[in-house]
């Protein structure tokens, strides 16, 4: 293109955006001013409408009519709550498309003969006044034909129909605010110009929506069609964990209203981790899911005091604990007392009464529903008589002033038996609660001692103890829709059963790397699929191939790392960037002082440097070691990665996190013997440096790096 053709380009795309940018700034405000209006007239209308409605009981008629009036108030309430909840909609995507209005525009020829239509791209969609699209959510069907990377006759599928388009067109921008900074037309042999400049401005304190970016591959499973469970196997740097933000994003919009965040749940490998991504999906205009670490997920199922401890637990013990149930018989001993607050509100005899009412039915999660709910009515009707109590009004009477307002809003002064009696069970109700939180819980039945009866095994870890439970009385949660576990090849198989039959009506989506199976005792590629088809029947899978993250030399260095075959089709998108640069130490005293000096030159150079460690205790010793020469943080659970600086970090917790540069303090034969967990251990290490990657051995170095 000549330059004045580029200028001329660039000055009516300007122009576009300009006039673009304005619109939004309008739609924004006539959003605001319309929320306001509607909540200005629902609070009139209420008020009429209240003064207006008279309750009238005396005949039938009266009756039906009092009623189509509160119909028609409802009604009218609801319409309000419509109307602003398509405004705010509205007012979220222009408040992320102030940000920067669009970052693709494609032209497209739908028919011969007729005008091309030029579509603009952005992170949210939005119609003008006259529902003409002013900018086309990313998510769309037709943007699909912008990642499909493929210029000339192309298509995309919308409601099931494939349509068939020419793109004529393929321009990216550039975009701050209403400032037009560069735009790149892609030619026939496509290179993502974007996804390069991109990747030159470096790493940030938190995890980047690739919404402009995403590459062909990882769209296929970004916009994969909705399967039980999908697995995917990504080389490191390859964007499993952004292709995973921006699944939950996509499907967000596809089924918008009808999947709230609180029933998607992203299981992360450490906090730091969760805190690193939470900001990708508000940025999108979207709320975060559940992100629940391992720990935080089971923790909260086991009884109170019980660590989470150790999750390699072998698949044929859960397969035994099915077997043993499907042919179980309760006994007296199984069941335990309700007690709360001192005193027993159900008793284990009681439990037994009823079990026995329902022994034809097997063990498991109806017979335990059916009792549960016997059980409650039993509570309730216990509470029920307790509250008819003198001594619980004396109890209640006693209570101090400050306290009855707090529970009633007003002293306790009843001025019948039955208000009496309803205030009494508030308070009941609130003093036993533990009683009412273990019947939700099923706490009546004795999981520990049902363990060693029916396995002859007393100790369980906690993987079996949950697993059993929810054998026994279908504890999980079936709300969930879907649920994500990132860095997949971290769990065992135990841990994944838990999970899978935990989220039993969830679509799973799996990421993970298995070349980074940094723990003993964690499922092979294959034993996840197996564990999953056997709980969802079928489990379909993809595969990335390129790394992004980190810069070619670099990526050639951990690629070598990987199983033969594998390396060769890695690739990385090429850039700039000095070798990784290798020091080998003779004694203990070079080496400290070379330790020094690169962490010396990693604090003049800027940005975020991690000096990865392999085990949590090194950390500490290794920030002692540097001592006065240089001082060091060192990253705990607790703590959020900052933005710049030099960390110390433990493997467990640089997981998926990356940096600008990475320094290896210790990659001798010793800390990396030739072992496959020593292996991928260092692949992991050594794939958390985005550009500058510095490694020191103390005395000779690992076998695994030697050639
Ligand atoms: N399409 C893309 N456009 C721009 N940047 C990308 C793209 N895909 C990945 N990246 C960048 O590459 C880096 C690595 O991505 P991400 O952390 O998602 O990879 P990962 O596969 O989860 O890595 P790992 O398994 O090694 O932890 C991130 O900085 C991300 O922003």
């Amino acid at each position: 293109m000549s330059r004045e053709n580029a200028d001329a380009v660039f000055a009516a795309e300007q122009a576009h955006l300009s006039e673009t940018y304005g619109k939004l700034e309008k739609i924004g405000r006539d959003a605001l001013a319309a929320m306001d209006a509607v909540a200005a007239q629902a609070a009139e209308d209420k008020k009429n409408m209240a003064d207006e409605l008279a309750v009238n009981f005396a005949t039938w008629d009266d009756i039906l009519e009092t009623h189509a009036d509160i119909v028609a108030m409802n009604n009218i309430i609801e319409a309000h709550d419509m109307a602003n909840s398509v405004q705010a909609e509205r007012l979220r995507a222009v408040e992320v498309l102030l940000r920067e209005p669009y970052f693709a525009k494609i032209v497209l020829q739908f028919k011969e003969g007729q005008p091309a239509k030029e579509l603009y791209i952005g992170s949210a969609g939005v119609s003008d006044e006259n529902y003409r699209r002013l900018v086309v959510d990313w998510r769309s069907p037709v943007a699909e034909v912008y990642y499909n990377q493929t210029m000339g006759p192309t298509s995309y599928v919308a409601d099931g129909r494939t349509i068939r388009v020419d793109l004529q067109l393929r321009r990216q921008f550039e975009i701050e605010e209403d400032r037009l900074i560069t735009y790149f037309d892609s030619d026939v042999a496509i290179e993502d110009k974007l996804l390069l400049a991109s990747l030159a401005r470096g790493r940030s304190a938190h995890m980047q929506a690739i919404t402009a970016t995403i590459q062909r591959e990882q769209n296929l499973v970004v916009r994969h069609e909705d399967v039980p469970v999908l697995q995917v196997a990504g080389i490191a740097g390859s964007g499993k964990t952004s292709v995973l933000m921006q699944r939950i994003a996509y499907l967000f919009y596809q089924h918008r209203g009808a999947l709230d965040p609180t029933q998607v749940y992203l299981i992360s490998p450490n906090p730091v981790f969760g805190r690193y991504i939470d900001r990708v999906l508000p940025d999108l205009g979207e709320r975060n899911p559940e992100i629940l670490t391992w720990e935080e997920f089971l923790s909260p199922l086991l009884p109170e005091g019980r660590g989470v401890g150790e999750g390699d637990v072998p698949l044929s013990r859960l397969r035994a604990i099915d077997e043993a149930v499907a042919s179980f018989e309760f006994a007296r001993t199984d069941f335990r007392d309700i007690v709360s607050a001192g005193v027993r509100l159900i008793g284990g005899d009681a439990v037994e009464k009823v079990s026995a009412k329902f022994a034809n039915l097997p063990a498991g999660p109806h017979r335990a529903t059916l009792m549960g709910e016997e059980l409650t009515n039993r509570l309730t009707a216990r509470l029920k008589s307790l509250a008819a109590q003198e001594s619980t009004h004396d109890e209640i009477a006693s209570l101090s002033v400050d306290e009855q307002l707090r529970l009633f809003g007003e002293v306790f002064d009843p001025q019948s038996d039955e208000e009496a009696r309803s205030l009494a069970m508030t308070y009941l109700e609130e003093k036993h609660a533990d009683a009412l939180a273990a019947m939700a819980s099923m706490d009546w039945l004795n999981v520990d001692r049902v363990a060693a009866r029916l396995l002859g095994r007393e100790g369980l870890t906690s993987v079996e103890w949950v697993y059993l439970k929810m054998a026994l009385t279908g504890l999980g949660n079936p709300e969930a829709r879907y649920v994500m576990i990132d860095e997949a090849q971290d769990y065992s198989e135990g841990q994944l059963a838990v999970l899978a039959r935990y989220f039993r009506r969830a679509h799973f989506l799996l990421l993970g790397d298995p070349n980074q199976a940094i723990f003993e005792g964690t499922a092979t590629w294959d034993e996840m699929r197996a564990v999953f088809e056997q709980e969802r029947g079928a489990v379909s899978s993809c595969r990335l191939m390129t790394s992004y993250r980190s810069t070619p030399a670099i990526t050639d260095l951990f690629a070598r790392l990987l199983p033969e075959g594998e390396a060769m089709e890695v690739a990385s998108v090429q850039r700039e960037a000095p070798a990784p640069e290798v020091i080998v130490c003779a004694g203990a005293e070079e080496w400290k002082a070379a330790l020094a000096d690169a962490v010396r030159v990693a604090r003049e150079a800027g940005g975020l440097t991690a000096v990865i460690v392999p085990w949590k205790s090194d950390a500490k010793r290794l920030a002692k070691t540097l001592g006065d020469a240089v001082s060091v943080t060192v990253l705990g659970e607790g703590d959020s990665l900052p933005g710049a600086g030099i960390v110390v970090v433990p493997l467990a917790l640089a997981k998926g996190l990356e940096f600008d540069r990475v320094i290896i303090p210790d990659a001798s034969a010793r800390a990396f013997p030739e072992t496959d967990l020593a292996r991928r251990r260092l692949y992991t290490t050594l794939s958390r440096a985005t550009r500058h990657l510095t490694i020191l051995s103390n005395g000779e170095i690992t076998e695994l790096l030697a050639h």
